[in-house]
């Protein structure tokens, strides 16, 4: 599997590795709905805006969409980099569909699980210039597809002094305040992207930065103010999907059009080969271990204290909704 032509293929958009693959060739029913995706041949950018109200969470559904997405992206050979982005204005992605961890199916599981190690697979290997545009919340899973990614700009949010149109995003591994941890992948993601002990520390007290925070630790590469901009890039609103198109002018989605841009007049041998010198290691010591990996999770995930801490987490995620 480790052979030279295997890393290439991987990191070329081609796989030597269907095995697990859920999604193989043909489109997930509702992979249209879940991902909305645009592409611009003239500026070499596409756009994959994530769309599972109400918090883009990770269901196994998503995650076919997610690689189904990106793989059709991929194969049209005058895309160079792509855009990660979401509808909804206040979440980027609120991680796994927790729906999926509780109680759940016995044969969903590790499909469930399958599914989440392919989108690893797909984006932190994607021969494509990833850019995430972090417009909201992005705790655990959506912080992963966030550090799967090759650049991440978030929003400061709305700092409005009327606390009831605050909002401030954050974004973090914060899996152990729900009684479980990152798997082994993840975890060293976070390493790769913040460093050694800045890393143990999140990882253990599963902390959620704001947005200053997560630049000075390297977390995100670049913060914008919440704010219209007066003069963007005006080819940003054709690629934009008809959800967001009033955000043509979005100061957020601006700056990752424009970093999207440097990427892509990056020669493109050139950057996918940089790429697979800092990546390629980390992707085939997780297919190495991907069965083991599925085992380990579905028999933490089925422990009766994770599923009680689940449960509980669940239940007060409705409440607080139920309460707004
Ligand atoms: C060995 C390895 C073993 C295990 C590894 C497992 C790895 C896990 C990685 C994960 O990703 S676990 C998931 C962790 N995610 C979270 O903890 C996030 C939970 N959500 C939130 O904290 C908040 O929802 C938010 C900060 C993202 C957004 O807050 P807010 O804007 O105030 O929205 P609401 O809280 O009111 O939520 C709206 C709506 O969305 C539902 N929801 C939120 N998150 C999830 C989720 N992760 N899964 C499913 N559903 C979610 C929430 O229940 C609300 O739904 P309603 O229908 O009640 O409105």
């Amino acid at each position: 599997m480790n052979t030279p032509r295997a890393r290439a293929m991987l990191f070329m958009g081609r796989r030597s590795h269907q095995s697990h693959a859920p999604h193989k060739h043909s489109p997930p029913a509702v992979a249209n709905d879940l991902v909305i995706s645009t592409v611009d041949e003239n500026s070499g950018i596409a756009m994959l805006t994530m769309n599972r109200p109400p918090a883009n969470s990770l269901s196994l559904e998503m995650n076919e969409a997610l690689c189904y997405s990106l793989k059709t992206v991929e194969a049209n050979p005058k895309i160079q980099s792509v855009i990660l982005s979401s509808t909804n204005p206040k979440i980027f992605s609120a991680g796994l569909d927790i729906t999926e961890l509780v109680a759940p199916d016995n044969d969903r599981l590790p499909r469930f699980w399958n599914s989440l190690q392919q989108v690893y697979i797909d984006l932190y290997g994607s021969r494509l210039a990833t850019v995430a545009a972090i417009q909201g919340h992005a705790p655990a899973a959506g912080c992963f597809l966030a550090m799967s990614c090759d650049y991440r700009v978030m929003s400061e949010g709305d700092t409005n002094n009327d606390i009831k149109k605050k909002h401030v995003p954050t974004i973090g591994l914060n899996e152990t305040q729900l009684g479980i941890a990152a798997p082994p992948w993840m975890g060293q993601l976070l390493v790769r992207t913040i460093g050694f002990r800045q890393a143990e520390l999140a990882l253990a007290l599963g902390t959620l930065f704001p947005p200053e925070q997560a630049l000075s630790i390297g977390l995100v590469d670049d913060i914008v103010p919440h704010q219209q901009v007066e003069s963007g890039d005006h080819k940003l609103v054709d690629l934009l999907p008809s959800q967001i198109k009033d955000q043509a002018q979005n100061s957020l989605l601006q700056k990752a059009y424009t970093q999207a841009q440097i990427y892509a007049k990056i020669p493109p041998q050139a950057r996918v080969a940089s790429k697979m010198v800092t990546r390629e290691e980390h992707i085939f010591r997780m297919i190495a271990k991907r069965d083991e990996d599925t085992q380990h999770f579905c028999g933490f995930v089925t422990q009766k204290a994770v599923q009680k801490n689940l449960t509980a987490y669940v239940e007060a995620l409705k409440n607080k909704s139920a309460k707004k």
